[in-house]
């Protein structure tokens, strides 16, 4: 049976002003099933943002278009969505944790009153229960019942994030977006922030979809992970398919391009070239002005998807070009 929660068909998204169209998402395919936890990894401006914002039909218009493709999420393609279907989407099936968590909140309103006033517009409860079910979750994500009258500023980043993924999880989404949800935080923060979000998705068996530049962070939480570049996924698979044995070159290279933390940390190896322009990006594979094994095919023609399972879009196997 098909236990797909979501499923992305060929979808792009493009921002269009007068001087130039950015190719943000080009042909994006991605499937997600129920329960399940998906990391989404590239570089800077990849698409990540732009694929996330798309699912919450929050793809800021204009300058955004998603010009083709579907967004089915239960069965439902939500690029047909009316405003009000779209409304009770982001109430009640999927939630979006921000980078910055004061995207979330409202700098004037006490947490308290913030978490209430969500509850209230999506649960029919009286304005006690709310307390009690915000009170309750707070403490679920470590938050204490005596910091319910405090502002969004007298919070540590940490503590304000946790608030937001609170908030996040009031509706209990079926699926949970978080967007490189630890960035802005501390270094010594961002473990136990993730170790919530992962305990959180266990517990109420949400679908996750964690974007995110850190490979190491994918590997702990995720069950899946896709490689995303320019605007397309170049590789998918369960983590142990594509950690092991990654058959994308860009792939290899990001594990090329990390440090280890047993390993001799001379060897790394950046990626050469640059990240790709959107708004100018090249015939062909989008990845071949920076891949070692180019050959001619990939300057002309864009290359299929291969693999079923473990997917990644090369003209070559990996290690047919190293032989
Ligand atoms: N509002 C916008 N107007 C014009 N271009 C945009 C807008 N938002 C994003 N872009 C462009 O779209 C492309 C994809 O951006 P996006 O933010 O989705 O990438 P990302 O993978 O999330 O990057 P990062 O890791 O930096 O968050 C980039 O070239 C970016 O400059
Ligand atoms: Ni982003």
């Amino acid at each position: 049976m098909d236990n797909n929660i979501l499923e992305i068909k060929n979808l792009h998204v493009h921002y269009i002003t007068e001087d130039e169209t950015v190719r943000a998402v080009n042909g994006l395919n991605l499937s997600l099933q129920k329960g399940e936890s998906l990391g989404l990894v590239g570089e800077t401006g990849a698409g990540k943002t732009t694929t996330a914002l798309s699912i919450m039909q929050l793809v800021p218009y204009p300058p955004g278009v998603i010009t083709d493709g579907e967004i089915i999420f239960q069965g439902k393609n939500l690029i047909y969505n009316t405003d009000k279907e779209n409304q009770q989407m982001r109430g009640n099936g999927i939630s979006m944790i921000f980078q910055d968590p004061m995207t979330s909140l409202n700098p004037i309103m006490t947490i308290g009153e913030q978490l209430v006033e969500v509850i209230l517009t999506h649960k029919k409860v009286t304005k006690e229960e709310a307390k009690q079910q915000a009170i309750e979750l707070l403490k679920v994500v470590g938050v204490k019942e005596d910091r319910f009258n405090d502002y969004p500023h007298q919070f540590s980043g940490g503590m304000k994030q946790r608030v937001v993924i609170t908030m996040a999880l009031l509706c209990n989404p079926q699926l949970l977006i978080a967007d490189e949800p630890t960035t802005a935080l501390d270094v010594t923060i961002q473990a136990q922030v993730l170790d919530i979000i992962r305990e959180l998705q266990q517990k109420y068996n949400m679908s996750m979809i964690l974007i995110t530049h850190d490979l190491g962070v994918v590997a702990e939480t995720c069950d899946k992970v896709a490689i995303m570049y320019a605007g397309e996924i170049v590789e998918t698979g369960t983590i142990e398919e594509v950690y092991t044995n990654a058959k994308h070159p860009y792939t290899r290279g990001l594990f090329e391009s990390i440090p280890k933390l047993d390993e001799d940390n001379e060897k790394l190896i950046p990626i050469p070239g640059s990240t790709p322009n959107a708004a100018a990006l090249p015939d062909g594979c989008f990845f071949h002005p920076r891949c070692k094994y180019k050959q001619e095919i990939c300057e002309k023609v864009s290359p299929p998807v291969m693999g079923e399972g473990h997917c990644y879009k090369c003209h070559f196997s990996l290690f047919e070009k190293e032989q």
